[in-house]
């Protein structure tokens, strides 16, 4: 592992979060933890809670699953993805000061065509585009102040982008060994 703390990859829906995060963890040959996964694995598919239980306590059951997984990395090292709104809690922004966080930053026409065909993320109904950009409008500034590093990932396909990820993560984690010592 690059660092010795728990890697974790946030930015908006559908910028390849979950993607990137399982080749990276391949890469490095590492546990790799979604947290939308552990969500679904314990308590069904997310249009089911969104519909069933509404938007805030499926954010109460992520903010939740934050931690635990964060906990779980910081034991045994792991990459992590996030949801697209999970950093909006102030706990998990408190938690993530623990980890190496990567920005994956990315364009709406870059998502446009994955979100067309968007199923399974209750907030792009209607009009996906339309609520995708008022979203990022909203987040982007959260993404950008948590941010260790930011990465572009408008260009490259998954494996290119692990790849260069993977790069990116051992510079960093060598420049600040280099400022610690
Ligand atoms: N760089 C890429 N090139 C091609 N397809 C991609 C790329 N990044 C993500 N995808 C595809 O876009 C969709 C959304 O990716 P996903 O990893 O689920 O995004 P997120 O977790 O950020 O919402 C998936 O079908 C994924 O395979
Ligand atoms: O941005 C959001 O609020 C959400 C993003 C989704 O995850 P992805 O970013 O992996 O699509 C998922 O957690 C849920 O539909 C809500
Ligand atoms: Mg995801």
């Amino acid at each position: 592992m690059p660092g010795n703390r728990p890697i974790v990859l946030i930015g908006p829906m559908a910028v390849g979060k979950s993607a990137i995060a399982h080749e990276l963890a391949k890469r490095l040959d590492v546990p790799y933890v979604d947290t939308d996964g552990l969500i679904v694995e314990a308590h069904g598919s997310i249009p089911s809670i969104f519909a069933g239980r509404g938007e805030h306590a499926f954010r109460e059951i992520e903010a939740r699953t934050v931690a635990g997984a964060v906990e779980h990395a910081e034991v045994t090292p792991s990459i992590i993805s996030l949801g697209g709104g999970a950093v909006l809690d102030s706990g998990t922004q408190q938690i993530l000061s623990r980890c190496t966080v990567v920005y994956l930053e990315c364009d709406a026409e870059t998502v446009a065509s994955r979100i067309a065909r968007n199923s399974g993320r209750p907030l792009l109904a209607g009009d996906a585009m339309a609520r995708w950009s008022a979203l990022f409008a909203t987040r982007k500034p959260v993404y950008e102040r948590l941010a260790d590093l930011v990465m572009d990932v408008r260009h490259g396909s998954i494996t290119e982008l692990g790849h260069r990820l993977e790069l990116a993560l051992r510079e960093y984690a060598a420049a600040k060994q280099e400022v610690e010592n």
